[in-house]
């Protein structure tokens, strides 16, 4: 499996593109999350959005999904092809209702299965996308009382998306197999809704160790060689996962 973010920024950065990964397993195209940067940044990355085989959201922040409305009407006007969503059930009627309804609706065109191949995915089990990629969608703390998702993918990568610091979680991740974690961080106090990196340095070693920094802000740079055994991933080179 290759991971390549076609951001690593957070949400306020500007250097860096909104934190969204392109994930391939053999054939197969899996965009994670599509923020507002990310129909320019894919483009600068030389792919379409009909080469994509879906996308996967993990909530509904704008640095998130907010470039789902030009996915949907790209691949409506363009390609001819409804795009595949995989997304968690709770946020099926918060994204339509909340986020895309205002813009996509026009004429007959009116909910979210008129634009998308929805394929609701319930949290807690794996799930199979295509041959030799599995996803499990766990609940995370991120906004009180927004349900927001981090990810599971074939057993050993966990991708926080965006969560707040929850070393439990991590260490019982690790007992259960995790062997990488891509994991959202905020380079200064207070996190509030992310982890700092100040937390994530409380982590022990062995979980630093198999921990990648990623939704940073414009300073990564001047933390670099402060970041314990943790790594930072840079958006744009492709990383293979085992
Ligand atoms: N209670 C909140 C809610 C949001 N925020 C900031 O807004 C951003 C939305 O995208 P994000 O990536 O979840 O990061 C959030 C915080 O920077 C915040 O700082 N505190
Ligand atoms: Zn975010
Ligand atoms: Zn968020």
């Amino acid at each position: 499996m290759n991971i390549t973010m076609i951001g690593t920024g957070s949400a306020f950065a500007k250097k860096y593109d909104n934190n969204n990964a392109l994930i391939e397993v053999n054939d197969f195209r899996l965009l994670v999350d599509c923020g507002i940067t990310l129909p320019k940044a894919l483009h600068q990355q030389g792919i379409s959005f009909q080469e994509l085989d879906g996308v996967l959201i993990s909530h509904i922040h704008g640095d998130h999904v907010g470039g789902l409305e030009e996915y949907a009407f790209q691949m409506m006007f363009k390609y001819n092809r409804k795009p595949v969503l995989y997304i968690a059930e709770s946020l099926v009627e918060p994204l339509w209702e909340q986020t895309l309804r205002g813009g996509l609706t026009q004429g007959p065109l009116e909910c979210l299965e008129d634009f998308f191949e929805v394929r609701p995915i319930k949290p807690d089990i794996e799930t199979e996308l295509s041959p030799g990629l599995k996803v499990k969608l766990i609940q995370t703390k991120h906004i009180p009382n927004k349900p927001s998702y981090s990810i599971i993918f074939n057993g050993s990568f966990f991708y926080t998306a965006d969560m707040r610091f929850d070393p439990e979680l991590l260490q019982q991740l690790v007992d259960e197999g995790v062997s990488t974690i891509y994991h959202d961080c905020q380079l200064e106090a207070p996190g509030v809704v992310h982890a700092t990196l100040d937390e994530l340095l409380s982590l022990p070693d062995a979980i630093q160790q198999k921990t990648w920094l990623m939704h940073y802000g414009d300073a990564i740079d001047q933390h670099a060689g402060r970041t314990g055994s943790m790594r930072v991933v840079e958006q744009h080179v492709t990383y293979k996962l085992t």
